[in-house]
């Protein structure tokens, strides 16, 4: 992988994409490229570019100077396709399985050009129309434990870390998060996005000055606990899989953060899922935030026994305490994932796909009363088990 710094930004076009990949000669010479712009996420342009001959192709990843969901009247920096580059080849040396290859990146230009990854499907997609992806937490797991372990102070040298961290100062993005997890869906701010149905649920949630106050612990703990490197938007929608593989995409918004920040998106996302679904076919998400967890907590233990660098590791009872409060704020960052994925700027299509529209607005009720109750019980539910019964509590209120 070269990373090379050209003079100019622009935005590409699909004839552009293709002469870059020319010049780059990522192609052989007599082939014959066709290009489509496939991005449907919030920020960027994403280039597919494939040779109808041998049917090979490759991604481009481009950053825009504005948030594409919003328009040029959001700026946001193209330091995020650096942080995008870095987080994934940072992932890289301890997951390669579970991450697309990087081919060529170059800071200027804002792209990041990767191994395409079209043979599998998003899992958010894959959920909603109820496939199975058996392996999925099982890798997840996996890969929460090795990234967030091998990044933090329990198994890497201090000035390492503090290196790291420095490379991975992302403040725009991380602004993003904590205007739109953390702040704005629990004060009457103008991102907020609901239906006028949910006026009372949200009010309500405004008025909850016990959740309030949860949720600014929850904040601070994301403003300050540089604890590892984190994906940072670790949402279904960043996870490509099928039933043998999982990669997981999207790290712009990496940096040094809480490990229960990426524990609890998964589980947020699972939860989202669960919530839309009858509920005799709900029980497969809950054994997937189970196996996430319990994966997770066997490669972490397993790390920590054989790579702890921290001398404090070999302390009986610590190990323990880690585990118990990344599982603690998991549940928190849950429930802030679940709120505003509801009433907040940026929806999911587990919610907004449900039809009629008078079961929506039903299932957005209970995933507020639900993403609630998380925050607020964050102590009393230690585990998977309580984390299930914690939920299916609150549904028959
Ligand atoms: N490596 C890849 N291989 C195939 N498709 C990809 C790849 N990366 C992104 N995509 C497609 O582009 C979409 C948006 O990508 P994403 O990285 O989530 O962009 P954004 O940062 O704008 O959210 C994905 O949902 C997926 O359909
Ligand atoms: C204006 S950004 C909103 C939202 O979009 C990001 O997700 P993605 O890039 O995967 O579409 C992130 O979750 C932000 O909170």
């Amino acid at each position: 992988m070269s990373t090379k710094k050209s003079s100019v930004y622009e935005p590409l076009t699909e004839s552009g994409a293709i002469a870059l990949t020319k010049r780059l000669q990522l192609f052989e010479e007599n082939s014959n490229l066709l290009c489509n712009e496939i991005g449907d996420g919030n920020l960027n342009l994403v280039f597919k570019v494939k040779d109808s001959k041998t049917e090979e192709s490759i991604i481009i990843k481009q950053a825009l100077p504005y948030a594409k969901v919003v328009g040029e009247s959001w700026p946001l920096t193209l330091d995020r396709a650096r942080i995008e580059t870095h987080a994934l080849l940072k992932q890289a040396e301890f997951v390669p399985q579970y991450v697309p290859k990087v081919f060529y990146s170059d800071e200027k230009l804002a792209i990041t050009i990767m191994e395409d990854l079209s043979r599998l499907q998003i899992s958010r997609a894959a959920l909603i129309e109820g496939k199975d992806l058996p392996l999925i937490s099982k890798h997840i797991g996996e890969f929460l434990a090795k990234t967030l372990f091998y990044t933090s102070d329990y198994s890497v040298n201090q000035h390492y870390k503090k290196a790291l961290v420095k490379q991975f100062i992302n403040p725009d993005l991380c602004k993003i998060t904590e205007d739109l997890v953390f702040t704005d869906p629990f004060f009457d701010h103008d991102t907020n996005d609901y239906e006028p149905e949910l006026e009372q649920d949200v009010e309500r949630i405004w008025q909850d000055q016990a959740l309030k106050l949860e949720v600014a612990k929850l904040k601070q703990k994301f403003l300050t606990k540089a604890e590892a490197l984190v994906h940072g938007d670790l949402h279904t929608g960043s996870i490509f899989a099928d039933g043998k593989e999982t990669k997981v995409i999207d790290p712009e918004f990496a940096y040094f953060g809480p490990i229960g920040f990426d524990v609890g998106q998964v589980f947020g996302n699972f939860l989202l899922n669960a919530i839309s679904r009858d509920v005799e076919n709900q029980e497969v998400l809950f054994k997937h935030i189970e196996t996430t967890w319990n994966v997770f907590v066997e490669e972490f233990s397993r790390a920590w026994k054989n790579d702890g660098l921290e001398i404090f590791t070999k302390v009986d009872g610590y190990l323990e305490h880690v585990l118990s409060e990344i599982f603690e704020e998991a549940v928190g960052f849950a429930g802030c994932e679940i709120i505003r994925r509801t009433i907040g700027l940026a929806h999911v299509a587990d919610l907004d796909l449900i039809q009629p529209y008078e079961k929506r607005i039903s299932t957005k009720q209970l995933a507020l009363t639900i993403g609630s109750e998380l925050i607020k019980n964050q102590k009393a539910i230690k585990d998977p088990t309580q984390f299930k019964d914690y939920v299916k509590q609150t549904v028959n209120l």
